[in-house]
C-alpha cells in the first residue's frame, strides 16, 4: 500500500516496530473502510483535498488571535467547501454528502473547526429529512452549492434538554400568509448554533407553532437571517457571536433572537405536519416525533465520528510510545521504549479495538437506521422507538467512552501530550462537547431505560420482543448465570448483567408506586439506577455487535490479520470484563479464581498484541496533514518537530518582549 511517503529518515525504533507487524497492513485499512473499493475512493479524495489548500498555516491556529483564527477558518471553509461541490460530491455521489470521506478530509484544513461544520452537518440533513417535494427543490440545490449557509438554531438560553420547554414562538397570520416569529423573553434567545454567530445567512429554526389560537408544539422553519449581498442582519433579527469556550474555538457558535420577525407560510419545514393556508393544522399522520429527525440521524454519524476520534489519539500516543524512552529496567540496560510498560499497553491497546468496535458498531447502526427509514416511507413507524433507544444509548456510551479513551492516550504521552502541537488537547476538547450537544449523556441513556422497562414489562407478559431486546425474553427470570469463561459466555453476561439492572429498576418503581409514590416521582427516585442499566444494555450491544460482526468481516479474510482482528476483539471482551467485575460478581457465579484466570489471559494479551501495535495504528491510515501531531507523524520525528513547533510561537519572534521594558524592569529598579 503506498503511505505518504515521509521526506526525512524514519525513527530507527519505529521503523523497527513496522518490521515486527506479522500481518498485511492494507487488509486491515480494507476492512475499516468497508472495502477495497472504498479505501481506493478515499485516497482519490483525500489526494484531491489535501493537493489543493489544505497545507499547514504558517503560523499555528492556536497562536492567533479569537478574530485571526475564526477568519482563517472561514478563509479554509471556502477553499474546501469549494472542493467539495466541485469535486469531491462528483466522487461520493450527492447522497454521500456526509460521507465519513469528507469530514476525514476535513480535518487536514481544521485543526479546530470549521464554521462550515454546522452547514453541512445538520443544515442540510434537516433540509434533505424534514422538507416537502417543493421545498428540497427551492432550498436543497442552493445549499448544496454554498449560495445559502445554514445553522441549526434549536437550543435557547433556557432549554437545551427539554425540546418542549422551547420558548420561540411562530404564530401563523392566515391574513398574509406569514408566520411572525418571536423571541419573548431572555431565556428564549437562541444560543450555541453553529457558524450561527457570524456565517450563517440562513437557519434552521425550532419554534412553538401557534395558529387559529392553539399551541401545536415545536416545528421546524426556514429562515433567511441576514441580507445575501451586504451580510446586513435583517431587521428584527439580533445576532452575534456567543463567546470563547473549551473549544470550538474557530467556530461562531451563535445567539439569536427574534423581534416579531415575518417569514412566508412556506418556510415552515411541512413533510411531516402542515399548516394549511387558512391555518388549519394538519399534524403528522405517522409519529409525533419526526421533527427530532434530524438529531437522531446525527446521533447515528457520531458513533462513526468517535471511532475516527479514538483512531487519531491512538495513532499518536502509540507512534509516539514506540518513540519515546523512559526509565532504566535493569542497570546499564537501554532505557526501554514506553510502549514496552504493560502499563502503557493498558492504556493504549483498548483505543485501538474500541475503534474497531464503534466502526463496525456504526456500519451496523447505520443499516438498522436505513432499515427504519425504509419502512417508513411505506408509512410504518413501529421500528422508530427501538431505533430512538439504540442511537440514544449509543451516542451516549460511545461519546463518553471516546473521551476517557482519548485523555488516557493524552496522559500516555506525559508532558508532550498536553501541548497543542500533539493535536491531543483539541481532539479532546472537540469530542468532549460530544458528549454534551446532540442530546446530554444521562439524558439519553433515560431515554433508553424508558424503552426497556416497557420492553422488560413485555417480556414478562411473554411477548416476544424486538432484536436488539430479545435477550431480555432469555433472561428475564434468570437467576445468577453459571459464569463460562468463553467468549461468548463474556456476551452472555454482559446480557445478564443488563436484564438484571433492569429488572431491579423495575422493582424499585414498584416497590416505590406500592408505597405510595406516584409514578413520575418512583421513576425520579430509581434514575441513578435507570441510567446504570441503559449503559449495562449499551455494553452488551456493543459487545455483541462487535464480536458477531467482526467474525462476519473477517470470514474471507488472511489468517494473520484474521488472528489479530479477533485478539482485538477479545481485548475488548476481557477489557470490558474486567473493568465491570463487581456487576459480574453479583449477577454470574464468576469465582475470584475465574478472574484472576481472565486477568492473566488479558496481560498475556497485552503482550501478544505488542508487536503489531505500530502496525495496527498504521492501518487506520492517517495521513499526517490529517494528524497534525508533533508526536504522531508517520517518521516519528518527534524531538524535531516539538522544537520546529516551539520555534513558531510569536513570544519567540523577538529575544525580548516589550513587556520587559515596561512592566518587569521598573519592578526591578523599585520605580513602579
Ligand atoms: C466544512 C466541514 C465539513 C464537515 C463534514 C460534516 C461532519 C458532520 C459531523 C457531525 C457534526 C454534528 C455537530 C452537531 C453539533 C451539535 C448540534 C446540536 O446539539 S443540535 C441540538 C440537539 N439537542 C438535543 O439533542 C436535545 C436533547 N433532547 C431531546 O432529544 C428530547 O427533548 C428528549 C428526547 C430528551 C425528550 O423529548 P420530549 O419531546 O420531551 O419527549 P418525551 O420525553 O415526552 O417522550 C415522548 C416520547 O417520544 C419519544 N421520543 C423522544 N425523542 C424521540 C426521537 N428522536 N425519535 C423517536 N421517539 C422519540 C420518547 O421515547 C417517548 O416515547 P414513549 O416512552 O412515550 O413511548
Ligand atoms: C459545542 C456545542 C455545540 C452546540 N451546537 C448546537 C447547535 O448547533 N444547535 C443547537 O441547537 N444546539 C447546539 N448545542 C446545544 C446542545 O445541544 C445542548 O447544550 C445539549 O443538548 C444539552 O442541553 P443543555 O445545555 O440545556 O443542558 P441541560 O439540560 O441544562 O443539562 C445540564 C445538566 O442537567 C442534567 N439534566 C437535564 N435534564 C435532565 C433530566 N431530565 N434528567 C436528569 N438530568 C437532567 C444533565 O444531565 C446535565 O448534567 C451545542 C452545544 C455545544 C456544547
Amino acid at each position: 500500500m503506498k503511505i505518504n511517503k515521509p521526506k526525512h529518515d524514519v525513527n530507527p525504533d519505529l521503523a523497527k516496530e513496522r518490521l515486527k507487524c506479522n500481518f498485511n497492513i492494507e487488509e486491515v485499512t480494507n476492512i475499516i473502510d468497508g472495502g477495497k473499493d472504498k479505501t481506493v475512493q478515499r485516497k482519490k479524495i483525500e489526494d484531491i483535498a489535501l493537493n489543493n489548500g489544505a497545507s499547514l498555516d504558517e503560523v499555528p491556529e492556536e497562536c492567533l488571535s479569537i478574530k485571526e483564527r475564526y477568519e482563517n477558518a472561514v478563509r479554509k471553509s471556502c477553499v474546501y467547501g469549494n472542493l467539495v461541490r466541485n469535486e469531491m460530491l462528483e466522487i461520493t455521489g450527492i447522497e454521500n454528502f456526509e460521507s465519513p470521506v469528507l469530514r476525514r478530509t476535513a480535518d487536514a484544513f481544521f485543526k479546530d473547526i470549521s464554521p462550515f461544520m454546522l452547514h453541512l452537518g445538520m443544515f442540510v440533513p434537516t433540509l434533505i429529512g424534514q422538507c416537502t417535494p417543493e421545498q428540497t427543490a427551492e432550498w436543497l440545490p442552493k445549499a448544496l452549492d454554498m449560495q445559502i449557509i445554514g445553522a441549526y438554531a434549536q437550543t435557547e438560553l433556557g432549554h437545551g434538554t427539554f425540546i418542549r420547554g422551547l420558548e420561540t414562538t411562530a404564530t401563523y397570520n392566515p391574513e398574509k400568509e406569514e408566520f411572525v416569529l418571536h423571541s419573548p423573553t431572555i431565556t428564549s434567545y437562541k444560543w450555541w448554533a453553529g457558524g450561527l454567530g457570524k456565517t450563517a445567512n440562513h437557519c434552521v429554526v425550532m419554534a412553538q407553532l401557534y395558529t387559529q389560537g392553539k399551541c401545536h408544539g415545536t416545528h421546524l422553519f426556514i429562515v433567511k437571517i441576514r441580507d445575501l449581498d451586504t451580510h446586513m442582519p435583517l431587521p428584527g433579527i439580533t445576532v452575534g457571536e456567543i463567546g470563547p469556550r473549551m473549544g470550538f474555538s474557530s467556530a461562531d457558535n451563535g445567539f439569536l433572537r427574534f423581534d416579531h420577525f415575518r417569514i412566508p407560510r412556506e418556510n415552515m419545514l411541512m413533510k411531516h405536519a402542515k399548516v394549511e393556508k387558512d391555518g388549519v393544522y394538519v399534524k403528522s399522520a405517522k409519529h409525533g416525533k419526526l421533527t427530532y429527525g434530524t438529531m437522531v440521524f446525527i446521533r447515528v454519524t457520531l458513533v462513526s465520528e468517535m471511532s475516527f476520534n479514538i483512531s487519531k489519539a491512538a495513532t499518536i500516543a502509540i507512534r509516539y510510545s514506540a518513540v519515546r524512552r523512559q526509565t532504566e529496567l535493569r542497570p546499564n540496560e537501554p532505557e526501554p521504549q514506553i510502549l514496552d510498560y504493560p502499563t502503557q499497553q493498558h492504556k493504549l491497546f483498548i483505543c485501538i479495538a474500541t475503534a474497531h468496535a464503534f466502526q463496525l458498531t456504526s456500519c451496523w447502526l447505520w443499516n438498522t437506521f436505513q432499515a427504519v427509514l425504509a419502512d417508513m416511507k411505506k408509512g410504518n413507524v413501529d421500528t422508530l422507538p427501538e431505533l430512538h433507544a439504540l442511537s440514544s444509548c449509543l451516542k451516549a456510551v460511545s461519546t463518553s467512552d471516546a473521551l476517557s479513551h482519548i485523555e488516557q492516550c493524552r496522559f500516555a504521552c506525559g508532558g508532550h501530550g498536553y501541548m497543542l502541537s500533539s493535536n491531543l488537547p483539541f481532539i479532546y476538547s472537540f469530542v468532549a462537547a460530544t458528549r454534551t450537544y446532540e442530546g446530554d449523556y444521562t439524558v439519553l441513556l433515560l431515554q433508553t431505560a424508558r424503552f426497556l422497562v416497557k420492553a422488560s414489562e413485555q417480556a414478562e407478559a411473554g411477548k416476544k420482543l424486538t432484536q436488539t431486546v430479545s435477550y431480555l425474553n432469555r433472561t428475564a427470570n434468570a437467576d445468577r448465570l453459571n459464569w463460562d469463561n468463553t467468549h461468548e459466555g463474556i456476551i452472555k453476561s454482559f446480557q445478564v448483567i443488563a436484564a438484571g439492572k433492569i429488572g431491579q429498576c423495575v422493582k424499585s418503581i414498584r416497590d416505590r408506586t406500592a408505597s405510595g409514590m406516584d409514578y413520575e416521582d418512583a421513576w425520579l427516585m430509581t434514575t441513578v439506577q435507570l441510567v446504570g442499566a441503559a449503559e449495562a444494555h449499551c455494553r452488551a450491544v456493543l459487545l455483541n455487535t462487535y464480536w458477531s460482526e467482526m467474525r462476519k468481516i473477517t470470514e474471507a479474510s488472511s489468517a494473520d490479520v484474521k488472528k489479530v482482528m479477533h485478539q482485538l476483539a477479545v481485548l475488548y471482551l476481557m477489557y470490558w470484563a474486567l473493568e465491570k467485575t463487581g456487576d459480574l460478581l453479583k449477577y454470574s457465579s464468576v469465582s475470584k479464581k475465574d478472574l484472576d484466570e481472565l486477568q492473566r489471559r488479558y496481560e498475556e494479551l497485552l503482550a501478544e498484541l505488542r508487536p503489531n501495535a505500530v502496525g495496527l495504528v498504521d492501518a487506520f491510515d492517517l495521513r499526517d496533514e490529517i494528524l497534525h501531531s508533533s508526536l504522531g507523524s508517520y517518521d516519528g520525528r518527534v524531538y524535531e518537530r516539538l522544537i520546529e513547533e516551539a520555534h513558531k510561537s510569536p513570544l519567540n519572534d523577538e529575544p525580548v518582549n516589550q513587556s520587559f521594558h515596561k512592566y518587569t524592569k521598573p519592578l526591578m529598579l523599585g520605580k513602579l
